[in-house]
């Protein structure tokens, strides 16, 4: 169905190309999986079948890429929108009317459908994806997870023979990942539809894929196999893989139930033995170790929500290079560095927020979970004053933050909102990172470094619009991050990122945590809040549910619990690091 004859693409004045020598088949009523590190190609492969590149992108195409018998090169994107449906990883570029309902009509309008079909598949859809309730609803104001269905609903009504996706869940909670894999496996089996995935979190994808095309390195031809055969070998694996290959199990299991059957040996191997985890507060802080006070985990929730400020406590932060003093580094800074009372906040007619009562502390990373449209966005602008409280109180570094002007604002908290693309103005990679270092007060180079730190391979020269999304989001993540703020709060960081990037990220994150910085994520990634989080806070339909350790909170829910934590319950482990290291 679709057929690549050794195509090349190469971008502008890029020294090489992005892909190279792809040979690839995908036989109709496939589903098939792309993996391969940020910035390797993915999007420009995925970009070739559904011609957006080079027609939009720009760019020069060498060898043949047809879909259905038609050559992308000759067809315009809009030549193939009968027999090709496509989703991108920025839904918002690709909508092109108001509302929810008019968005699921629209593919099917311009193919000229009778109504009534419409009418139907469009009810149909509302219902699969969840969207009955926001039919109605401007897009703008729906939440990242929920114009991410949007947009998967919206290929999804005029039943192209072929779709490609790129990273279609990366905004969705897990259980509406699962429901939208369910959904594409059924449009896969019961109509033949052929399936072009990308996808960086391989524990939600790997299992449904018939086949796997990696890509192992930008320009590098792509190896293609079945999944198991491809993870064996692959620099990018799912935690359920890790573990397979840690405790050499051959076959590699690629679902948590395959695992489970094999996990026996390696829990008698574990029994007795337990996970080594820092806390906030047994964190190695160094030199600021002694500044930072005690009793800053905030994990009773009781006290959390009745706690006054805490501005008893004054706490210098330096900033995390060491002795250089900057903004931040000499404002006094509360025990909390945040914290909420009560809080109630409305968006439209909606209460986004009831009740909240949440404090962050020095040092602690805490991550905030729950369905798309639970309040997790909101919450993070609460706290830089992007929304108002309708009830309560929110405090960061002692601040009410919408009567607080952004300049001084900035010096206590920062945020990577879900967007990257929001937060970065400049023409290129590095007059952003100079900005940064300006605007930060920071040492030149302190941005870039921090670029490549989390992601080598990312040009000075290239301008952030065309960056690929991991790229773009590590860009994103310097820029705030130079600034070092005391709270730093990211929503949903790791769109984009391979696991290498991630566990970079990781220690970047943790590192700032030891310095006395408190972190805030947002995340559906369950992986990223096992490796990171002291404590996690899950927020449904605005109210807080849960708040405490991520052990704790996680092992206990069939959603929210990593790979391997489901793979070796009852047993407290949630990472493979976890489990190497106490095998050691
Ligand atoms: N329009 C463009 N102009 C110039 N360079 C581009 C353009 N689009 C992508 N690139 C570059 O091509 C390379 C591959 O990008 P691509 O978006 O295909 O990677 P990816 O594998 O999808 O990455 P990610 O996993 O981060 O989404 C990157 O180095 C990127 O900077
Ligand atoms: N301008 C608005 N008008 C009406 N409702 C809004 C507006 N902005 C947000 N909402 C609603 O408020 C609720 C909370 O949205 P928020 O973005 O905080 O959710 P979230 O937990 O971050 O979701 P996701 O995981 O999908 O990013 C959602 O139901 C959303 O549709």
């Amino acid at each position: 169905m679709i057929r690549f004859d050794n195509v090349s693409v190469t971008y502008g004045d890029a020294a090489a190309p992005a892909i190279s020598g792809v040979d690839l088949t995908v036989p109709e009523g496939e589903l098939v999986l792309l993996v391969g590190p940020s910035g390797v190609g993915k999007s420009t492969l995925l970009g070739a079948v559904s011609g957006l590149v080079p027609h939009f992108t720009g760019g020069t195409l060498r060898g043949r890429v047809t879909v259905g018998g038609r050559d992308t090169r000759t067809h315009k994107p809009r030549e193939l929108a009968d027999l090709v449906g496509t989703v991108g990883q920025d839904p918002l570029a690709h909508f092109v009317t108001d509302t929810v309902e008019d968005e699921l009509a629209y593919g099917m309008e311009s193919l000229g459908l009778a109504p009534e079909v419409m009418r139907r598949r469009v009810e149909d859809t509302l219902d699969l994806l969840g969207l009955a309730e926001l039919r109605d609803r401007p897009i703008a104001t729906l939440s990242g997870g929920q114009q991410q269905r949007v947009a998967i609903g919206s290929v999804l009504t005029p039943h192209p023979r072929v779709l490609v996706l790129d990273e279609p869940t990366s905004a969705l909670d897990p259980a509406a990942a699962e429901e939208v894999l369910a959904v594409l496996q059924r449009l896969v089996h019961d109509l033949g539809t052929t399936v072009l995935m990308a996808e960086h979190r391989l524990e939600r994808v790997v299992q449904y894929a018939d086949q796997v095309v990696l890509l192992p390195g930008p320009g590098v031809a792509p190896v293609v196999g079945e999944p198991a055969e491809v993870m064996a070998a692959s620099p990018v694996y799912p935690p359920v893989v890790g573990l397979g290959r840690l405790a050499g199990w051959d076959p590699l299991p690629l679902s948590v139930r395959d695992a489970r059957r094999r996990a026996p040996g390696i829990r008698e191997r574990l029994a007795g033995l337990s996970p080594t985890r820092t806390g906030p507060e047994e964190g190695d802080r160094g030199a600021d170790r002694a500044s930072v006070p005690d009793g800053s985990s905030g994990t009773d929730r009781s006290s959390a929500t009745d706690r006054p400020s805490g501005r008893r406590t004054f706490m210098p932060l330096r900033g995390a290079s060491g002795g250089r003093e900057r903004g931040s580094a000499q404002a006094e800074l509360p025990e909390h560095l945040a914290v909420t009372t009560r809080l109630g906040v409305r968006r439209g007619r909606a209460e986004a927020l009831r009740g909240v009562g949440i404090t962050v502390g020095a040092g602690e990373t805490v991550a905030l979970m729950g369905r798309n449209g639970a309040g997790k966005s909101t919450l993070l602008s609460a706290f830089v004053g992007m929304v108002e409280p309708a009830s309560g109180s929110v405090l960061v570094g002692g601040l009410t933050p919408h009567r607080t002007s952004p300049r001084e604002l900035v010096r206590q908290v920062g945020l990577v909102p879900q967007e990257p693309r929001d937060l970065l103005y400049a023409d290129t990679v590095a007059a952003e990172c100079a900005a940064a270092d300006a605007d930060a007060g920071a040492e030149p180079g302190s941005c870039r470094a921090l670029v490549g730190e989390l992601l080598p391979g990312v040009r000075d020269a290239t301008h952030p619009r065309d960056l690929s999304e991991g790229q773009r989001l590590a860009l994103a993540l310097a820029v705030v991050l130079t600034g070092r703020p005391p709270l730093l709060l990211l929503d949903e960081p790791t769109r984009g990122l391979d696991y290498a990037a991630k566990a970079r990220l990781v220690v970047v994150l943790q590192g700032l945590a030891r310095k006395g910085h408190g972190i805030v994520l947002a995340t559906h990634d369950v992986e990223l809040a096992a490796e990171l989080a002291h404590r996690v806070v899950i927020l449904a339909d605005g109210e807080i549910v849960a708040d405490g350790p991520t052990a704790d909170v996680v092992v206990s829910s069939p959603a929210f619990a990593p790979q391997v934590a489901k793979i070796l319950a009852p047993q407290p482990w949630l990472t493979v690091s976890e489990v190497r290291e106490a095998l050691r």
